[in-house]
């Protein structure tokens, strides 16, 4: 590095977002953007490059490895392994490399409900589609679902296929008894119809069937000029130029050398703009050593504070996963090609995948709920919404191995924390994502809401895959037992559920009256050249795996950045775009959405009683409330 250099962007982090963000930076040869890398270089790791070896650098020098709190609301107070990337590529060199299943409706609400300008399902749809190299599938490929090319990237920087291998188990039989079920199975879901069951493009270049990955990505790119990547470097904190109120401004980034070559002797680096893309375990404690955050976080730990904003490190949220679902069969299952095929999934509305009487039950406590603890008002209006529209909330995983289905809650009303805790700043953050701590009161029971959807869920789908042929000819075990009552099947589920690795949050982009701590410019609150790109900003869970979404936030992150500097981008979405929020006026409106909804999602007239009425919803009286319960239940059997 020349001491003396100001890049236009120093990145901490080149991870999934913080990465590709910085290739579509440098694609201007005027643009100069420096991006720090925790871990080492991994790009030649087999582990890393071949798909079937996902998973195999958990636990290395390529993983964080860190461990949540004990958690009280998991089965014996269980601990979770959270594994995040720790190298060139950052998680997506390990994870399970599912692209893109995001939904029309829930990213529109982004911008509709959580005032979020410019970003809605068009441009973040747009953006994938930028950062994907879709490849039509083999020949073997799965004929149920068949990709639409104009839904799909030709050019990005990520390359996606479906699988060469097909299990039969999935194209023989659960397809067919889904559809004797009477459930659709969508078209290409990258046009933004994404409920039902079938196959996934995966992110995998299909010549040499290596993985495809921000790593590799940047391996295409490395020669650039202006691009200049540094590993082993770990960002401590952000060194400031004006710690000035209303015009704080960093000058650059605070790191340490890890790889020995030095003394661990501080070492910086100084830009216009800083970027945090350190992905949900990095970049708030950042944050938090740089003085911005709860003055209650930062004090005791001598740190002094620079902008006060305790939403730094709030809204982190993994949703609950079922790990273990054997299923037993009586045939034996093949592979067409003899390798991973995992990318099966079934994304479902609640609507179809519990009882009417569960269902109704627990559109009651929606309707009459007007706030939970742990999740912004913000976000509970949008989990209403999806639920009254229909949006998928639970998912079915089927596994490689393909004893199993694994589901999970795509949206977690629970949420935790991501915080420092230690004036080491190379400790370990503290992750609490708090499974299992809103409860709920479905008819005359509390329960704990997360676990119930989840079970009732699970038991209500294999039950049904039970009885549709030619899946019910095949099946010989369900375990748990699927006949099970189901306060011993949601005991059987508590024991086995866990961590889906899906985390996100920790830096709500949301107005700041809603909790939120970026703005839709990515800018941190109270700052003047501060943003954060990766998955911490997601203002909720989308009902989807995560990383197709991170790239596309960073494609559209690019977008926004390129049109303040007004360099080459062409972004013209919101010409009024400025560079600060320092005074931001966003403000998340009182009572939201004006559409109200009935228990299976129409919209009804305002005045309608019994219904979902936004945050400003008041609590019914116990008259009010049986009548409800008896409109929704009568109107759920219809
Ligand atoms: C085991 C596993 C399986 C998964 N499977 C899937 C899947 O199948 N499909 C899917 O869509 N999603 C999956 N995910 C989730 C998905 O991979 C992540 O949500 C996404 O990659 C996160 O991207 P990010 O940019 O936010 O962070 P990351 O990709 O984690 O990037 C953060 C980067 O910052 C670096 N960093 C952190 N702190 C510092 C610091 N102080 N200084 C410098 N650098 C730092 C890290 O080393 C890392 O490289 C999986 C995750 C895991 C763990």
């Amino acid at each position: 590095q020349n001491a003396t250099q100001v890049y236009d962007y120093a990145i901490a982090g080149a991870g999934t977002a913080g990465l590709l963000l910085a290739i579509v930076l440098t694609e201007d040869p005027s643009i100069n953007v420096a991006i720090l890398e925790a871990g080492s270089d991994g790009r030649t790791n087999p582990n890393i490059t071949i798909p079937e070896l996902r998973g195999e650098i958990i636990d290395t020098e390529y993983d964080w490895a860190y461990y949540s709190t004990v958690q009280p609301g998991l089965y014996e107070n269980r601990s979770q392994p959270v594994n995040r990337g720790k190298t060139i590529g950052g998680t997506s060199a390990m994870n399970w490399m599912i692209h893109n299943e995001d939904s029309r409706i829930q990213l529109d609400i982004w911008e509709s409900l959580l005032n979020l300008t410019g970003w809605n399902w068009e441009t973040l749809s747009t953006a994938f589609r930028e950062s994907e190299m879709f490849f039509a599938p083999p020949v073997n490929a799965s004929s149920a679902e068949q990709p639409d090319l104009a839904n799909h990237g030709s050019s990005g920087y990520i390359c996606s296929t479906l699988q060469r291998s097909v299990l039969s188990l999935l194209s023989d039989y659960v397809t067919p008894a889904l559809l004797n079920a009477g459930y659709a199975v969508p078209g290409d879901r990258n046009g933004g119809n994404v409920t039902g069951a079938g196959f996934l493009p995966l992110a995998i270049c299909p010549g040499n069937y290596t993985r495809s990955y921000a790593g590799s990505a940047y391996t295409a790119v490395q020669d650039r000029k202006n691009l200049h990547l540094y590993t082993n470097a770990q960002v401590t904190n952000i060194s400031w130029a004006s710690t000035t109120s209303g015009n704080v401004t960093a000058r650059g980034l605070n790191f340490v050398d890890t790889s020995g070559r030095t003394s661990n002797t501080s070492l910086s680096i100084h830009a216009d703009e800083i970027i945090l893309s350190a992905g949900i375990a990095g970049s708030a404690p950042i944050l938090e050593r740089s003085g911005i955050g709860s003055p209650d976080i930062l004090m005791p730990l001598n740190i002094t504070p620079v902008v006060n904003l305790s939403s730094v490190g709030t809204g982190l949220r993994d949703p609950l996963m079922m790990q273990y679902q054997p299923l037993q069969y009586n045939f034996s299952v093949e592979f067409t090609g003899g390798e991973y095929a995992q990318n099966y999934i079934d994304l479902r509305p609640a609507q179809d995948v519990l009882s009417p009487f569960d269902y109704n039950a627990a559109s009651v406590w929606l309707n009459t709920t007007a706030s939970v603890p742990g999740l912004e008002d913000a976000q509970f209006q949008v989990f209403k919404h999806l639920w009254f529209t229909r949006q998928p909330l639970i998912e079915m995983a089927w596994q490689y191995s393909s004893t199993q289905s694994m589901p999970y809650t795509l949206i977690p009303l629970s949420q935790g924390s991501v915080h420092i805790n230690s004036s080491d700043p190379l400790a370990a953050p503290v992750i609490d994502p708090n499974y299992n701590s809103v409860t709920a009161t479905i008819g005359n029971e509390t329960v704990p809401w997360d676990l119930w959807l989840l079970s009732r869920a699970s038991q209500f789908y294999v039950t049904e895959l039970a009885s549709s042929p030619p899946f019910s000819e095949v099946l010989t075990k369900t375990d748990p037992d699927h006949n099970l009552p189901p306060t011993e099947y949601q005991q059987a589920v508590f024991e086995r559920s866990g961590t889906s690795q899906h985390l996100t949050g920790g830096l709500p982009m949301l107005p700041r009256s809603a909790g939120g701590a970026v703005d839709a410019n990515m800018l941190v609150y109270g700052t003047q050249n501060v943003r954060v790109v990766d998955g911490s900003i997601f203002p909720y869970q989308p009902s989807a795996h995560p990383m197709g979404l991170t790239y596309a936030v960073a494609v559209h992150a690019a977008k926004i950045l390129q049109q303040i500097k007004g360099s080459m981008g062409t972004y013209t979405e919101d010409p009024q775009r400025s560079n600060s929020s320092s005074n931001a006026t966003a403000v998340f409106p009182a009572v939201q959405p004006t559409v109200t909804y009935d228990v299976r999602g129409s919209a009804v007239p305002a005045s309608s009683a019994a219904v979902f009425t936004g945050g400003a919803g008041r609590l019914v009286t116990g008259k009010e409330r049986w009548i409800m319960w008896a409109v929704v239940a009568i109107l759920g059997w219809f």
